[in-house]
Formats: structure tokens, C-alpha cells, sequence
């Protein structure tokens, strides 16, 4: 059975493909699909958005799909980046310019208040239109700079207390057992091996 994954985010595929490959389902990124058109996200939730991108891949290419939305949300920031993480400084999807932009917006708060988590809401379309939806978080700290070569976005700045390292340096096995993605793909997981009984049953 196929599983196409609704993400232009290589960073995301790889996270999201290491987790699904044991299944036994044939992972297929939705960019193997010419002419799907990216969905605009301007859901108010996570939920909103990974439903909107699943359903859309799930109407376009006939197969079970699989969508991922998530982001960074800074306590300091009242929850920004949030919903906007991947866009939030500019249209582009820039990593680079949106750790720049969160660094500059935390510059005066102290490290006691640089708290956040990184949230994710994993939504499962299937053809004839059901959806699931699973989610995950993880709690962190918001470095003041860049830390680690690994991972991708926010991660640099994202530390983690009991690793006493960032999401950049730890490796993908390592950041699936604790991330966010790893926790809402976990929960994923279960629904998909349900999906798979009453199909065979
Ligand atoms: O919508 P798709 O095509 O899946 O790809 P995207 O990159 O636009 O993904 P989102 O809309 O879900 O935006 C999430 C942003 O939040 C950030 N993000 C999410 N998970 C992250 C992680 O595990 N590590 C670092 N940054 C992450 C990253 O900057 C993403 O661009
Ligand atoms: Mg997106």
C-alpha cells in the first residue's frame, strides 16, 4: 500500500521516512507528483493546515496521504512564530532570515523566559475522504545563537535541557525519540496499523 507524504520539506521527509520505512508501506513524497499544486496555509491551528495540505494530496493523487504542520512557539512571544513558523520572515520559507528574525525579537528577554516547544499535528487523509489527525509536542529553550550543523529551520536554536544539546546537534534517531514529529508520529503510527486490520479483515 502506498503512503504519499504531503511535505515539500526535505528536512520532514527525512525525519518522517525514518520513522515510516519498517511499516512496510511504499513512503512516496508528494513531489513525485507533478502538478500538485501546494495548498495555501492560512488555517488558524496546525490542525487546520496538516488537514487542509493531507486532504488535498489525498483528492490529487487517489493514495492514502500523510501531512505534517508544525512550528516554534516562544512563550515570550505570547506563541509566535506559532501557525506562521515557516513564513515568518517573508514569503520565501527563509531558515535563515526566520532564525534571524526570532533571535532579534528575543534579544532583551531574559534566559529564564526563553522558554517554547516545538509543536506538530500529523493529519491522515484517506481517498474516500476520512481523516486522522495525531499530535506531539516537545518543550525547550531558545538559544541566543546558532548551535549544531544537523537538522533544519529552528533547530540551532532549539536546546533541550536533558539532552544539554540543541535539535541540530543531536541525530535524527536521536530527535525523532523526543521531537515533537516523533511523539505525533508515534500516535500516526497506531492509526495507520488500525487502518491496515480493518482493511485486511
Ligand atoms: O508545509 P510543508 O510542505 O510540510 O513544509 P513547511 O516547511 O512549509 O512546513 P510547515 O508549513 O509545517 O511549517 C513549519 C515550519 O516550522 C519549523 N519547524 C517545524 N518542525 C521543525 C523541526 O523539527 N525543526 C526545526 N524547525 C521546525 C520549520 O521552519 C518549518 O518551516
Ligand atoms: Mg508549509
Amino acid at each position: 500500500m502506498k503512503l504519499v507524504l504531503a511535505t515539500n520539506n526535505k528536512g520532514k521527509v527525512k525525519e518522517l521516512a525514518e520513522m515510516l520505512n519498517p511499516l512496510g508501506l511504499q513512503v512516496v513524497p508528494i513531489g513525485e507528483y507533478p502538478g500538485f499544486q501546494e495548498v495555501e496555509e492560512d488555517g488558524e491551528t496546525f490542525a487546520d493546515n496538516a488537514i487542509k495540505k493531507a486532504v488535498a494530496a489525498a483528492e490529487f493523487t487517489g493514495e492514502l496521504s500523510l501531512a505534517d504542520d508544525s512550528g516554534l512557539e516562544a512563550d515570550a512571544l505570547n506563541g509566535a512564530p506559532g501557525v506562521h513558523s515557516a513564513r515568518f520572515a517573508g514569503e520565501l520559507k527563509d531558515d535563515a532570515a526566520n532564525n534571524r528574525k526570532l533571535l532579534k525579537l528575543l534579544e532583551d528577554v531574559p534566559d529564564e523566559k526563553r522558554t517554547g516547544r516545538f509543536r506538530c499535528v500529523i493529519a491522515i487523509a484517506e481517498p474516500h475522504g476520512r481523516v486522522h489527525t495525531a499530535e506531539g509536542a516537545c518543550e525547550g529553550i531558545i538559544l541566543r545563537e546558532l548551535k549544531g550543523e544537523g537538522g533544519f529551520g529552528y533547530d540551532p536554536l532549539f536546546y533541550v535541557p536533558t539532552y544539554k544539546q540543541t535539535f541540530a546537534e543531536i541525530d535524527l534517531k536521536q530527535k525523532n525519540s523526543i521531537s515533537h514529529r516523533g511523539k505525533a508520529l508515534r500516535k500516526a503510527v497506531e492509526i495507520l496499523n488500525r487502518l491496515y486490520v480493518n482493511r485486511e479483515g
